[in-house]
C-alpha cells in the first residue's frame, strides 16, 4: 500500500506542535530518537523529519507529498506549492526593523541602506514593489545583532512577541507578511495519496474547530431561557433539558473561545447558574 509522505520540522519551533496535532488526530508515530523517517502505526503515513528551510524543495520535487511548515518559508522559497490548511500555531510576522534611535518616516528611508536578513527573496520582492535599491546581507541567524555590530542599517526577520527586537534596541517599522504553520501539498502528489491527505485534513479540521470552541453547560430559570439563548447561539441551536427543580432547565451549547468571557458575563447577568465550561477535543460540523 502506498503511504502519504509528510515532512515535519526535525527540531525547532514547529516540531513539538506539529507532532502534537498529528497525535490529536489519532495518528501515533514510532518516534525513535535520531530517526529521520518514521511510520504511523494506524494510518498510511510516513513522517520525514527535515529542516524547515529544505522542505519547500522536497515538496516541489515530490520527494514528500505534504508538509507542516511555516508559511513564511514557503513564500521565501517560492514555487507552486499550495496551502490546504492553516494550523493556528507558530504565528509570527516577517518585519523590517531599524535601531530605535534611527529616523524612519517610510520605505524611502531604506534607499541605499544595508539590510541584514535570512529572507532575501521576501525582502527583494518588497523593495522592488516600492522601487527601492538597498544592499542585502544574507545571514542565517542572530540577524537582530547586525545593526549593533555595524553590519547593517536595518534588518528583516521574524517578529513574534517583539522581545528580541527590544533586547537589541530595534523597532519594527514595516510588516512584510504574516505567517503561521500550514499544511502544504506537493504539486506532484498522486491521486491515491491526495485521498489520504483529504482524510488527514478532515481530521485536522475537526481538531482545529474543537480548539477554537468551548462546550458550555448551565442552569437557568425557564423565563430567562430566551434571553440566554440569544447570547448562546450554539452549533445549530442549544440543547435544553428540564431539571428536577421546578421551572428550571439545563442548557448546553458551544461557544467560540474568543467570545468566552463576554458570553460568561452575559449569562450571569441573565440569571444563569452553575455554569460549566469544558474543552472540546474534536468537532465535526
Ligand atoms: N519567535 C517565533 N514565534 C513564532 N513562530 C516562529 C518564531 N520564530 C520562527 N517561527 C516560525 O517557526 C518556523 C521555524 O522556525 P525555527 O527557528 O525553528 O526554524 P528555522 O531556523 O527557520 O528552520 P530550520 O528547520 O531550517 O533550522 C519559522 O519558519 C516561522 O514560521
Ligand atoms: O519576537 P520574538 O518573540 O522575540 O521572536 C523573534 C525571534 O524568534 C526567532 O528566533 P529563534 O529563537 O527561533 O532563533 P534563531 O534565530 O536561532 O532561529 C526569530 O528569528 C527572531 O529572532
Ligand atoms: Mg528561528
Amino acid at each position: 500500500m502506498t503511504k502519504l509522505r509528510i515532512a515535519v520540522q526535525k527540531s525547532g519551533r514547529l516540531h513539538d506542535d506539529s507532532m502534537k496535532i498529528l497525535n490529536e488526530i489519532g495518528i501515533s508515530i514510532d518516534n525513535g530518537k535520531d530517526q529521520l523517517k518514521a511510520s504511523a502505526k494506524n494510518f498510511p503515513l510516513e513522517v520525514f523529519y527535515l529542516r524547515n528551510g529544505d522542505i519547500p524543495q522536497y515538496l516541489i520535487d515530490g520527494v514528500v507529498d505534504a508538509a507542516i511548515i511555516g508559511e513564511n518559508v514557503l513564500i521565501e522559497k517560492g514555487g507552486a506549492i499550495s496551502i490546504v490548511e492553516k494550523l493556528g500555531f507558530s504565528s509570527c510576522k516577517v518585519s523590517i526593523a531599524v535601531p530605535k534611535s534611527a529616523k524612519y518616516s517610510g520605505v524611502q528611508d531604506l534607499e541605499g541602506k544595508r539590510i541584514a536578513t535570512s529572507y532575501p527573496n521576501t525582502v527583494k520582492q518588497f523593495l522592488e514593489k516600492h522601487n527601492i535599491n538597498a544592499h542585502l546581507h544574507i545571514i542565517n541567524g542572530s540577524v537582530e545583532i547586525a545593526p549593533n555590530i555595524g553590519l547593517a542599517d536595518a534588518i528583516v526577520d521574524i517578529v513574534s512577541s517583539g522581545s528580541t527586537l527590544f533586547k537589541n534596541g530595534l523597532k519594527e517599522v514595516e510588516v512584510l507578511l504574516k505567517s503561521e504553520a500550514v499544511l502544504a501539498v506537493s504539486p506532484m502528489i498522486s491521486a491515491k495519496n491526495k485521498a489520504t491527505l483529504d482524510k488527514l485534513q478532515f481530521r485536522l479540521q475537526s481538531v482545529l474547530l474543537g480548539r477554537q470552541s468551548k462546550y458550555v453547560l448551565l442552569n437557568a430559570p425557564n423565563e430567562k431561557l430566551e434571553e440566554i439563548m440569544a447570547i448562546l447561539p450554539g452549533m445549530n441551536s442549544p440543547t435544553i433539558l428540564p431539571l428536577a427543580r421546578e421551572g428550571w432547565s439545563s442548557l448546553h451549547s458551544v461557544i467560540n473561545k474568543n467570545d468566552f468571557w463576554e458570553v460568561i458575563d452575559g449569562l450571569k447577568k441573565h440569571g444563569a447558574e452553575g455554569i460549566l465550561v469544558c474543552p472540546i477535543e474534536n468537532m465535526v460540523l
